[in-house]
Parts: structure tokens; C-alpha cells; sequence
């Protein structure tokens, strides 16, 4: 297998297509024919998202290996149906290859997908496979299912509910900064921070527990908290208070922050790519949820207020300030 000229796009499908099916009973047709046939679950809510990455928008192959890379596509999208709810199915993912790409690089970019589907019994079942002129792009779409009254939006946020993130805030971002500048290895603090960045795992099972419990919105933390916490305030038409003081951080974040020159909470509130969840609930849910799981990684950080008082952060101090949706944009370089 030297080159993709001499495999083509069809002996690479072929290479690629073996060990894609994790649950066998909900797929008729998988890889191989025009359309993948599968057999939802009765009476479950059909989820669909899909989200991109492309190269030196999202990843570097200088820092990220195409195993890391799979790992990650996959990862993105699955924590879209977390934040639904929901639990993922199946996923169809499509590739623009560099005509230059060694085929053990696909490979092992199927490697990496192939193992979190497994961690998660997701079944590939399709694809596409194109030459691209100038870097790889890899799309993922996920399907995903949830039983009705387990659905959550960012739409039904409450005043007077709680605001909770699950994991800690920031350590991706930070684990960027830290792969940019190289020489991450020589900081102890830097590996937790560089695997969150590099495979984030997705909250799935937090997703389903916390819709179970009642959240009554939930968003999955892609662009940042600040980001975040306007979406769903915008979408229920509630205001958001959160509190800086409360935020979850890594110890290894505060160590990274100190180092890079930059406050820990910079990387939590805008740095995105966490891939954590944030969701809103009553109180005495919140209360009774903790009781029967005394050990579950959230943390409580602001309450939702009438819509009049916007998306606000008080600080350490007391001290309240809007706070902007201020996280990754694609377009637009926000201040
Ligand atoms: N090109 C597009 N065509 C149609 N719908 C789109 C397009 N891009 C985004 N959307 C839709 O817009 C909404 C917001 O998309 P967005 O990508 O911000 O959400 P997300 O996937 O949760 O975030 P992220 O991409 O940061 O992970 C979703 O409903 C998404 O399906
Ligand atoms: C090489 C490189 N440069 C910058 C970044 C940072 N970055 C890219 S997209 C994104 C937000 C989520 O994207 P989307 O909204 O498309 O899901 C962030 C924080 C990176 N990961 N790699
Ligand atoms: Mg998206
Ligand atoms: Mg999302
Ligand atoms: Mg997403």
C-alpha cells in the first residue's frame, strides 16, 4: 500500500470498511451499496448532526496524528447528541484526501474513529471519498436516538433554574496553546491538557443521565461557556448569571495559565472545544439528582435570571459585567 494512486478510491473504501458495525441488529445495509438501510429504534426520537474539521482550521498533522484525528471527528459529533439527551447510532463520514496522503495515514485515521465507535457502539455505515487540492477535510454526520420526554433543548432554560457544566473548563484550549509552542513535553501539567484537546471525550452517559433528571436545556461546550451561555439564553429568553469564582478548572490549567501568561478563566469562559456539557435545572432536581449520585463530575456555576438582566459574570470581587458571546467564530474576530 503505497500510494492512494495505486489503491484508488475503491481498494481504500475497501481497506477501510472492515469493523464498522458495533450493533449489528439496527443495521440491514451498512457500507457498500447506495444508501445505508437501518432499523431505528420504535418510538425514539430520530437525532441527525453533523459538524467539520478542516485542516489548520481545526487541526495541524504536525501536532495531531490521524489517529488522534479520527478519535476527535467522531468525538464532536457524538457530544452534539449528548447534549440532546440522546444516544448516538450510527455515522456516516466523508473525507477530502490530498492526493500526496499516505494510505497508512487513512488508516489510522479510521483506527482512531473506529475505536471511540466502538467505546460508544456506533456503527459506521457510509461515507464519501474525494481528492481535495489543498488539505484534508473529514466530515462526520451522527445519528442519534432519545425517547421523547428524555429530549433536551437549549430552549427551555427556566429563571430561578441552576446553571451546571460538567468536567472542568479550559484545559483544550490551554492544551492548544501549549502544542502550538512546542515543547509540551518538558511540563509535567501540560499532558491532561494536551489529551483534552487532542481526543476530548464526549459526555454521553452524563447527557443521558442529567436529561433523565429533568435539565430543562442543554448545549455541549464547543465554542466556549461565554458563547454557550448565550445561546441557550437566547433560545429560552432567559438571562444567565454566572459565577467566576465557581468555575471548574484543572489544577494543571491554573499551572498552563500561569506559564502562558494568561488567566485561567480566559481559557475556560472563551477557549472552546471542551466538549463538556452546560445545563440548566429546578433546584430541588439539581438537589435530588446529587443525592443519588454523590460523585458525578458537574459543578453548579450561576442560576438563570429573567431575560431583562442579560448574560452577566460576577467576578471574585462582586463585581457584574456582561458577559459577550466571545468565543470561537469562525468569521469574525470578536473582541
Ligand atoms: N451550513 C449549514 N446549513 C444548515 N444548517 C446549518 C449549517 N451550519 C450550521 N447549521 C445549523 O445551525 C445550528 C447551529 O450550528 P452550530 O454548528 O453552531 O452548532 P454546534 O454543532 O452545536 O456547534 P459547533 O459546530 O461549534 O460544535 C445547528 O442547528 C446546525 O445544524
Ligand atoms: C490548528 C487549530 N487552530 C485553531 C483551533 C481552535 N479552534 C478551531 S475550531 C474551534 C471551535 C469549534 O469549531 P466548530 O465551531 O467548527 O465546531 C476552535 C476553538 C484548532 N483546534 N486547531
Ligand atoms: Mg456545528
Ligand atoms: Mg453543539
Ligand atoms: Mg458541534
Amino acid at each position: 500500500m503505497n500510494s492512494l494512486k495505486e489503491l484508488g478510491e475503491f481498494g481504500l473504501i475497501d481497506v477501510l470498511k472492515q469493523d464498522t458495525i458495533n450493533d449489528h441488529s439496527s443495521v440491514v445495509v451498512g457500507i457498500g451499496d447506495d444508501a445505508a438501510v437501518l432499523l431505528p429504534t420504535p418510538k425514539q426520537l430520530q437525532l441527525l448532526t453533523t459538524d467539520m474539521l478542516v485542516e489548520s482550521v481545526h487541526f495541524d498533522l504536525t501536532t495531531t496524528t490521524p489517529w488522534q484525528l479520527g478519535y476527535k471527528a467522531i468525538a464532536v459529533n457524538l457530544s452534539d447528541i449528548a447534549a440532546m439527551g440522546g444516544a448516538p447510532r450510527h455515522a456516516v463520514v466523508s473525507v477530502a484526501l490530498p492526493h500526496s496522503t499516505p494510505p497508512d495515514l487513512v488508516v489510522n485515521l479510521y483506527k482512531g474513529m473506529k475505536e471511540i465507535c466502538h467505546e460508544f457502539c456506533v456503527n459506521i455505515v457510509g461515507g464519501d471519498t474525494v481528492s481535495s487540492p489543498h488539505g484534508l477535510v473529514i466530515n462526520v454526520a451522527v445519528t442519534g436516538e432519545v425517547e421523547p420526554a428524555n429530549l433536551v433543548r437549549r430552549s427551555g432554560a427556566q429563571p430561578g433554574d441552576v446553571v451546571v457544566v460538567t468536567g472542568n473548563l479550559g484545559s483544550s484550549a490551554a492544551g492548544l496553546e501549549l502544542l502550538t509552542a512546542g515543547q509540551w513535553e518538558d511540563y509535567d501539567f501540560a499532558w491532561p491538557l494536551v489529551t483534552a484537546h487532542l481526543t476530548p471525550r464526549p459526555q454521553v452517559k452524563l447527557g443521558q443521565l442529567v436529561a433523565a433528571a429533568g435539565a430543562t436545556s442543554m448545549d455541549d461546550i464547543s465554542d466556549g461557556i461565554a458563547s454557550e451561555a448565550n445561546e441557550i439564553a437566547s433560545a429560552s429568553q432567559v438571562g444567565i448569571r454566572l459565577y467566576a469564582g465557581q468555575i471548574p478548572l484543572a489544577a494543571e490549567l491554573k499551572e498552563a495559565a500561569a506559564k502562558l501568561g494568561k488567566t485561567p478563566l480566559d481559557y475556560a469562559l472563551y477557549g472552546g472545544e471542551d466538549f463538556q456539557l452546560v445545563f440548566t435545572m429546578e433546584p430541588g432536581k439539581y438537589a435530588a439528582l446529587l443525592a443519588a449520585n454523590p460523585e458525578l463530575p458537574v459543578t453548579k456555576v450561576g442560576e438563570v435570571v429573567d431575560a431583562g438582566e442579560g448574560v452577566t459574570l460576577v467576578d471574585q470581587a462582586g463585581q457584574v459585567q456582561t458577559l459577550k458571546a466571545r468565543g470561537y467564530n469562525h468569521f469574525r474576530q470578536e473582541d
